[in-house]
């Protein structure tokens, strides 16, 4: 049985999966998400030992399209997908210590975990569109990696211009050549003067405007997108197969900043898969392990830092989380974002937060702390992590010894960010061969005021699917 898709904000109508998917951000400013979890028992996981990747995410999000998507065009488009990826295991796992692995999410063609999700979004928003005859203006929020992603995804395709706002000078040289340098006429590039913060809140007013919504017919690949956390859920299924799942649980830490990645992890376990832990890692922009340890939701300006990705204070899919954590008490979901929009903070009720508590730990590794374990890291085994995977490893190190195997999730490739691994290794990862001409590319983009009524001005003129 298929689910449908509710907003977190009990405002909105529910909706089929392809409605919810170009909707992105529901009309009531929630994030949808499935009104009921498919369940796999532990015989169901079993089975899908030994299948590859594509056949695994092919059992896995089958539930959450539905019929939809007819069976062999949800395989083809997977296959499709991931065969994009340069590793045959598509996010392979490497051991560096006894109970430690490193899982590879940096295949993909941007060298990012984006692409695993990105990959797939843009051939399922492609076919939907198709059946439909429509188009879509896509707006995106990056602090570096999702820009790329959804550049390199939707690059030239007919059916979607894709506008990507980034926080200009808050990148690295890598990542912004990936957005800047596509040369597709679909593609738009935004240096906003800003952080990611402000990236997202322009975001989300956008889609909170309904006349310029359904004007330029506005469409989200963040993952406020309930599709891209879908297809971050295999990993975790494919991971927990490798190391002896379901008969054992498994841990994982993963480096978080918008809370996507590690509320597919949360999608998993609820789904039937045995996780033991569930590790928040932090950067120095901290506001998810304070709100664990304090109750209280509080921003503060965003610190920039060696793993920029991470520099996020407000933290998208928290709110998914709270939603579930709350027992879907819409009420109290609405209350804590209209006290984060007018004073920055909220206060998490107590029984909330001890849900939360029952599911995750959470701790940070500040600037030094990751170079020191860049380094460390690469002197004991030889493996040269990047700042935002060595969040981490620092974190899950940090932890009391537990007998599961702990998988750290690896979120980009060192090369991204020569000059931090650099400093920390005194080793400065090259670009693979096949993106080894990107610093010298001819870059094309247009520096933006953080000004919303300017931005939508900006897209309006330049979307092919504005009315
Ligand atoms: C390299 C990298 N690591 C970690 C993160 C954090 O992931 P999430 O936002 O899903 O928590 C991001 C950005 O999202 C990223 O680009
Ligand atoms: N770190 C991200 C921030 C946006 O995250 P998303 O998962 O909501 O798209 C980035 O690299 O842009």
């Amino acid at each position: 049985m298929a689910t449908d898709y509710i907003s977190t904000r009990g405002d909105a109508p529910a909706l089929g999966f392809s409605d919810a998917m170009l909707a992105g951000l529901a009309r009531d400013g929630g994030l949808y998400v499935p009104r009921e979890w498919p369940h796999f028992s532990a015989g169901d996981i079993r089975a899908m030992r030994g299948l590859s990747y594509s056949e695994i995410a092919y059992r896995v999000l089958s539930p959450f399209v539905g019929d939809e998507i007819a069976p062999a065009t949800l395989r083809r488009i997977i296959e499709e997908s991931y065969a994009t990826f340069r590793h045959p295991a598509v996010c392979p796992l490497v051991q560096t210590g006894p109970n430690e692995f490193i899982l590879e999410l940096f295949h993909g063609p941007t060298l990012a975990f984006k692409d695993v999700a990105m990959q797939l979004l843009a051939r399922l928003m492609d076919h939907v569109l198709a059946e439909r005859g429509e188009r879509v203006t896509i707006v995106g929020a990056t602090s570096g990696d999702t820009g790329g992603a959804a550049i390199e995804a939707f690059a030239g395709t007919e059916r979607a211009d894709v506008f990507i706002l980034f926080p200009e000078g808050r990148v690295s040289p890598v990542q912004q050549r990936q957005m800047t340098t596509s040369g597709a006429p679909n593609v738009h590039a935004l240096a906003v003067k800003g952080n990611f913060d402000d990236c997202q809140a322009l975001l989300k007013d956008m889609f909170n405007d309904h006349a310029f919504r359904d004007g330029v017919s506005l469409s989200g690949v963040n993952s406020i997108n309930w599709a891209r956390v879908m297809a971050q859920i295999v990993y975790y299924f494919t991971a927990a197969l490798s190391l002896g799942g379901p008969d054992r649980a498994i841990s994982f830490t993963v480096p978080t900043g918008n809370f996507g990645d590690i509320f597919a992890g949360y999608a998993a376990k609820r789904m039937g898969l045995p996780v033991d832990q569930l590790v928040i890692a932090t950067n120095d922009n901290d506001i998810l392990a304070r709100t664990l340890a304090t109750g209280e939701y509080a921003t503060r300006g965003v610190v920039p830092t060696t793993s920029p990705s991470m520099d996020i204070q407000v933290s998208s899919n928290f709110e998914r989380l709270l939603y579930f954590a709350s027992g879907g008490n819409v009420d109290e979901i609405r209350r804590y974002m209209q006290s984060l929009k007018q004073s920055g903070s909220f206060t998490v009720e107590e029984k909330t937060l001890e849900a939360i508590r029952a599911e995750f730990a959470a701790g940070r590794s500040d600037m030094a702390e990751t170079a020191g374990t860049i380094g460390s890291v690469l002197e004991e085994s030889g493996y040269l992590l990047d700042p935002h995977t060595a969040t981490g490893v620092k974190v899950a190190r940090g932890l009391e010894a537990s007998s599961a195997p702990m998988v750290v999730l690896s979120t980009a490739h060192p090369a991204k960010f020569p000059q931090a691994v650099k400093d920390a290794s005194g080793v400065e990862p090259p670009l693979p061969a096949w993106l080894g001409d990107l610093m010298e590319r001819k870059e094309s983009f247009t520096v933006v005021p953080s000004d919303l009524k300017l931005l939508q001005d900006h897209i309006s003129r330049h979307a092919r699917a504005a009315r």
